[in-house]
């Protein structure tokens, strides 16, 4: 930790991750201090987030929301712009930005914080997916970047004071989702509701659908390809029914590591914000440490024929280029289509499908190429969506 306390701008402060990260900053003040909150457009919880943390500013990329916010207090500046983003994630005061934002929108942001020598912890994978080529190589210390992700804090875990040239491969586990038992058949009867009650985490439900389709672990793959500098045919995917092993490193001797604990996001954010120290978390008694005697862990692989976005997002592991992007965009309307019922589950991965076999362009060479492929994912989804036609029942929307 650089200083006590250390200075903290939260991006995704209303959600799930960053619900973890502020019970970690609740319950050690003398250590954490929330400097800034950042928001999409949940006006009414970051109010509440700022009488209790009293930050010195606030943001919600909403301009409409922002209004809202500068309504109902007065006791911080309020920003909506990103311009305004950079400048709170650049700020002298901040010595550790958190992304926990769900979507793209905060990838210049995560540039500027790390030009800006911010410590960072990362749980938002599709910056890293999308944007990797032009984030990596501003990490300038290797305890810059800090992955929140709980499988790739794992594995940072594990890799610490170990020699990257001895790593022959990394697992990630997965839970296998709430249809890890299910057939063929009993995926076509699945609604938004059953995709979304996760057997283990409580999280955004964009994520909570990805897990549901096992593309979460795909795009975890990628993710990890870049964060931990690994060629795909290295980071594999493995069921672990409960999710108490995080993730395993086997190195060239054979030697397996693995990091393994109560599935708990605050772990993950304890871990990353506390580096390279570690908090005492019985001060928090709902984590419930892991007993050893009561652990059984199994693992088996994963279904990719059940579950094909596990195999399209491996594909688009293996061939880089413009299909990272492309895979994160057609997911992003595919899911979303899914929990407004316009299509079923199992048309998530025949949409993706569709997007990334007809697409045949070069592989981006700048963000803003790489961006406009994610676009072109997006617009792609949405037409295959629309001329497939509307199925027409009750549209519910899961917005938040
Ligand atoms: N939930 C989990 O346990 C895990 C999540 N992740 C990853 O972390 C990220 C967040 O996930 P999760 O917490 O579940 O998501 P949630 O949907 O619960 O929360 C998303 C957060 O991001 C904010 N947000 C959305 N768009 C923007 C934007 N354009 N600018 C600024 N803030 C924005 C939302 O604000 P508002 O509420 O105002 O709309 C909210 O605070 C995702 O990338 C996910 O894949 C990774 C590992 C575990
Ligand atoms: C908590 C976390 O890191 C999620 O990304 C989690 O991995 C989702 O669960 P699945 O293992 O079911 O994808
Ligand atoms: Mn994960």
């Amino acid at each position: 930790m650089s200083k006590n306390p250390c200075h903290i701008a939260l991006i995704g402060a209303t959600g799930s991750v960053g619900s973890s990260v502020l019970d970690i900053c609740r319950a050690f003040p003398e250590k954490f201090k929330i400097i800034f909150l950042v928001a999409h457009r949940n006006a009414l919880k970051m109010n509440d987030l700022i009488h209790e943390f009293h930050p010195i500013g606030a943001a919600l990329t909403d301009r409409e929301a922002a209004s809202i916010l500068r309504t109902l207090q007065s006791e911080v500046s309020v920003y909506e712009t990103d311009d305004d983003l950079e400048y709170i994630v650049t700020h002298p005061e901040i010595d550790h930005v958190v992304f926990a934002s769900s979507g793209t929108a905060a990838i210049k942001a995560l540039q500027k914080a790390l030009l800006a020598d911010k410590n960072v912890s990362l749980a938002n994978k599709e910056s890293i997916v999308v944007a990797a080529p032009w984030v990596m190589p501003l990490v300038r210390r290797t305890d810059q970047l800090r992955p929140l992700d709980s499988e790739h804090n794992a594995i940072w875990q594990c890799l610490q004071g170990e020699d990257k040239e001895t790593v022959e491969e990394i697992y990630l586990t997965a839970s296998g989702g709430p249809f890890r038992t299910y057939d063929q058949k009993a995926l076509r009867h699945v609604t938004p509701e059953m995709a979304l009650a996760h057997p283990v985490w409580d999280m955004g439900y964009k994520v909570s659908i990805d897990s549901a389709t096992l593309m979460n672990k795909g795009i975890e793959i990628i993710e990890a390809m870049y964060l931990f500098d690994l060629e795909h045919t290295q980071v594999k995917a493995v069921i672990c029914p409960g999710s108490i092993v995080h993730g395993i490193v086997r190195f060239t001797d054979g030697t397996l590591k693995m990091a393994a604990s109560t599935p708990d996001m605050r772990l993950a954010a304890a871990t990353a914000l506390s580096y390279p120290g570690r908090l005492r978390l019985s001060a928090l008694p709902q984590i419930m440490p892991l007993s050893v005697h009561s652990l059984t862990v199994q693992f088996y692989p994963p279904d990719e024929k059940l579950f094909p976005c596990l195999a399209l997002a491996k594909e688009a592991a293996r061939k880089k280029g413009p299909y990272p992007s492309l895979l994160v965009g057609a997911d992003e309307v595919a899911v979303d289509a899914f929990l407004r019922r316009e299509i079923s589950f199992t048309q998530i991965s025949l949409v993706i499908e569709q997007v990334l076999s007809s697409y045949n362009d070069n592989a981006p060479q700048t963000l803003e190429e790489s961006l406009i492929i994610l676009e072109r994912g997006r617009e792609r989804a949405r037409a295959l969506i629309r001329s497939a036609g509307r199925c027409g029942k009750e549209r519910k929307s899961y917005d938040r």
